[in-house]
């Protein structure tokens, strides 16, 4: 369980508080609306974000006090932070150490990560000689070979088209799953939350309140949502 407890996080002049416990091996979107602080409460738990007071807490064990690259954490962001110099494979095994030239076994383990997500043809490419599902797919590979326990998406594949979204929407919960992580995705479509979430953490007025079970959020959900969710 990722526990914020009596969170409240800050970035700029922004504060959001955060009082909310996510279940393990679950997936959870965050939804809201514009600026409420949905990447906020993400790169709070990612680390990237101070956080003024409260504890977060993973599995029992206090994380709030511990730089980005130490938490249990992987993200996955809008612009995939590719590095454009290297080939997908090397971008993909820098998820295993930041040498240039893989290990043998960073490489072997690269290669079969890349196969899940369907680019094992194209892992000599540069990122700009791929389309943006294809550099989508890089960089959950990337992702996913990190092998920490939580993954964080922020709205990864907004980018793309209706239909390469909904299918990279897909192949991340499938294999994040498969790989027993637990997954906070902030999304603006409720369709998305509805296709994968099991519950909903709604963001607004400063304030990031418990998850609610996907379906009762969306049909009935709590007053200060019903206005944004139509
Ligand atoms: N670096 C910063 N300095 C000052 N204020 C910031 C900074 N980053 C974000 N903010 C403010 O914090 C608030 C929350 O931003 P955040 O990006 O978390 O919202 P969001 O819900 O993810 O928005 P969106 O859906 O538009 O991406 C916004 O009002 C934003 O203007």
């Amino acid at each position: 369980m990722l526990w914020c407890r009596d969170a409240v996080f800050m970035q700029g002049g922004y504060t959001l508080s955060a009082d909310l416990r996510i279940e393990a091996g679950k997936v959870t979107a965050v939804i809201g609306p514009s600026g409420a602080g949905k990447s906020t409460l993400l790169g709070g738990i990612a680390g990237f974000v101070s956080q003024r007071s409260g504890v977060l807490s993973w599995n029992g064990a206090d994380i709030t006090a511990l730089p980005p690259h130490k938490r249990p954490v992987s993200m996955l962001f809008q612009d995939n932070n590719l590095f454009p110099h290297l080939t997908v494979l090397q971008n993909v095994a820098l998820a295993l150490g930041s040498r240039l030239t893989p290990t043998r076994d960073a490489q072997i383990k690269a290669e079969d990560m890349l196969t899940r997500v369907g680019l094992n043809d194209l892992a000599t490419r540069k990122p700009a000689a791929l389309s943006g599902g294809q550099q989508s797919r890089a960089a959950l590979a990337r992702a996913l070979l990190q092998n920490r326990e939580i993954m964080l998406m922020d709205e990864p594949f907004s980018a793309l088209g209706p239909g390469m979204k909904a299918e990279m929407l897909d192949l991340s919960v499938e294999l994040a799953k498969a790989a027993g992580r637990t997954v906070v995705m902030v999304t603006h479509d409720p369709a998305d939350a509805a296709r994968v979430a099991d519950a909903v953490i709604g963001v607004v007025s400063g304030k990031a309140w418990a998850p609610i079970e996907t379906a009762r959020f969306l049909n009935d959900p709590p007053a200060p949502f019903k206005e944004y969710l139509g």
